[in-house]
């Protein structure tokens, strides 16, 4: 029987090894982690990550051929393919700090990887990591490696959040690279092998080591970049009198182009599209290409202006203060259908607002006070960090009160700001809503969902991102 064992329980490893114990049966699984209780979360009735259709595979494997664990060593020793799912996130000190990706969590799992084997295995690098990590890795395991033989692939993952098992079921693509050697395609097709099981053998595509890792870094690159375009685009649009969302139909029309991914927000957040961009840049940097660098780096600052952009519409609507008003916020994960807030762009709204002495109310079905303290009160670049490396909540946190229903955070609310697409938020009483509100009530669409012209006949004055500008705020200054 194959054993494969995956080092990190997070939001990769967790769904990813879930859908291969699903897949193939004759295969054991084993998910391990150095938190223990994200461990005991997996192996209880409340998963560690909400994601729509995880519990249902998790619970039709689990105890079978799925398998969680905080045993690491045994786990690793056991396995014949290895993937590390660790977290790879940005350098908050030291060289590169603030671009280049912190490989301490992958440094010490192949430390560990190398210590514990005494059988050949492959090793997959599932966590995004920057172009030619395969090198050092494969000099940190065949260093005193006791004659076994370690196979390094690259098998990058592309699943997004709220849509993990969806994609994992029917991936537009699975990438495996390899060495060019007779071992290294041999991985290779150990590798395409596990995923052949559901995946049809066109969708794998098999590429060097350093063309996969570079294509994980340009496909996200890539993705943000249209956010950023369809953004930038939208501050032109509320200047202009064009719609956005017209814009984005009539060019993602063309085939060229495609209709995805262009819908205009607040601005992009996750754990990945900021992180991975910044590592991008560091790279080119560090190739002596400037310029290339400077190109990425743009479709950052474009997200940054936009969140920027938001907050200052907000207070140059309210009488150029928000000091002391009640301000609702719906929805702070970063995408609906996830629990995560990591880069949110909620955490850079609600930052600005409460530099101007807002008072916040915010409403999340998925995520906890706990959470939002924390992330409220942290560094930049510390989200993606362990928990007990991140900074604790200051109890001054009294601007902020969580609640946990969508009315109770807009009673009594000078504006509300709709920072998550949640489908709960396009059905509200928004008459009664308003009914409970301080008027003038304004509602701030950060990701236009809400219909602007019936707002509009309940009394509402509404923003939305890239629309055409309500009378109010059509002479209000919205420089960022
Ligand atoms: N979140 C996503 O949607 C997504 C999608 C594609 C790729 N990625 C990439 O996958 C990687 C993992 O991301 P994630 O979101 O699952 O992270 P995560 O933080 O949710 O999970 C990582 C886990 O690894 C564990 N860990 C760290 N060092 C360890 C060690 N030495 N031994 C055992 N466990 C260890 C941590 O405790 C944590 O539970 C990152 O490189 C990320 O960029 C993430
Ligand atoms: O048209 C769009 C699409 C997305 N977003 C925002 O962009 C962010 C990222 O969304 P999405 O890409 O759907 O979620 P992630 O889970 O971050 O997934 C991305 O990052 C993962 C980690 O690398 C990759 O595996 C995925 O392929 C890639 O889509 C979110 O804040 C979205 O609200 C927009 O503002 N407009």
């Amino acid at each position: 029987m194959v054993k494969i064992c995956c080092i990190g329980a997070g939001y990769v490893g967790g769904p990813t090894m879930a859908v291969i114990a699903l897949k193939c049966p004759e295969i054991q699984v084993a998910v391990v982690d150095i938190s223990v209780p994200r461990i005991s979360a997996w192996n209880s009735d409340t998963l560690p990550i909400y994601e729509p259709g995880l519990d249902e595979v998790v619970k039709k494997c689990r105890g079978k051929n799925l398998f969680f664990s905080s045993d690491v060593e045994k786990h690793v020793s056991e396995a014949d393919i290895v993937f590390v799912s660790v977290n790879t996130p940005t350098k908050t000190q030291g060289l590169g700090a603030g671009k280049a990706a912190d490989l301490t969590y992958w440094e010490s799992a192949a430390r560990m990887i190398a210590d514990v084997s005494k059988s050949n295995k492959i090793v997959v690098e599932k966590s995004t990591v920057p172009v030619k990590t395969a090198e050092a890795i494969e000099k940190i395991l065949t260093h005193n490696s006791k004659g076994i033989n370690f196979q390094i692939l690259s098998n990058p993952e592309f699943l997004a959040e709220g849509t993990a098992i969806q994609d994992l079921f029917e991936p537009d693509r699975v990438l495996i690279g390899g060495r060019e050697t007779p071992e290294g395609q041999k991985a290779i097709k150990a590798l395409r092998d596990v995923y052949g099981h559901w995946v049809p053998m066109d969708r794998i595509i098999c590429t060097n080591l350093w063309s996969a890792e570079l294509s994980k870094l340009a496909a996200n690159a890539f993705l943000a970049q249209r956010i950023s375009s369809v953004n930038a685009m939208s501050a032109l649009c509320e200047a202009t009198g064009a719609d956005v969302s017209q814009v984005s139909h009539a060019v993602g029309k063309d085939t060229r182009i495609g209709p995805k991914f262009l819908n205009a927000s607040v601005g992009f957040g996750g754990s990945c599209f900021q992180k991975d961009i910044l590592n991008l840049v560091y790279i080119c940097e560090c190739n002596g290409l400037p310029e290339v660098a400077n190109y990425w780096k743009q479709v950052i600052k474009v997200n940054d202006y936009q969140k920027t952009r938001f907050v200052n519409r907000i207070v140059s609507s309210m009488f150029n203060t928000v000091s002391g008003k009640k301000i609702a916020i719906l929805g702070f994960a970063f995408k609906k259908d996830t629990g995560d807030t990591r880069e949110t762009p909620a955490i850079d709204v609600c930052k600005g607002l409460l530099g101007d002495k807002a008072m916040l109310s915010i409403y999340d079905p998925q995520v906890s006070e706990e959470q939002i303290q924390r992330d409220l009160s942290m560094n930049k670049f510390d989200w993606d960090h362990p928990v007990h490396l991140q900074p604790t909540s200051p109890s001054s946190m009294k601007q902020v009160s969580v609640v946990w229903d969508a009315y109770a955070a807009t009673k009594d609310a000078h504006g509300i700001c709709i920072l998550t697409e949640w489908d709960e938020f396009k059905t509200l009483d928004y008459q009664k809503i308003y009914d409970n509100m301080q008027k003038p009530a304004f509602v701030f669409d950060g990701r236009n969902i809400v219909d602007v012209a019936k707002l509009r006949e309940i009394g509402f004055i509404v923003y939305s991102i890239g629309k055409p500008l309500d009378e109010w705020l059509k002479d209000m200054p919205a420089v960022a």
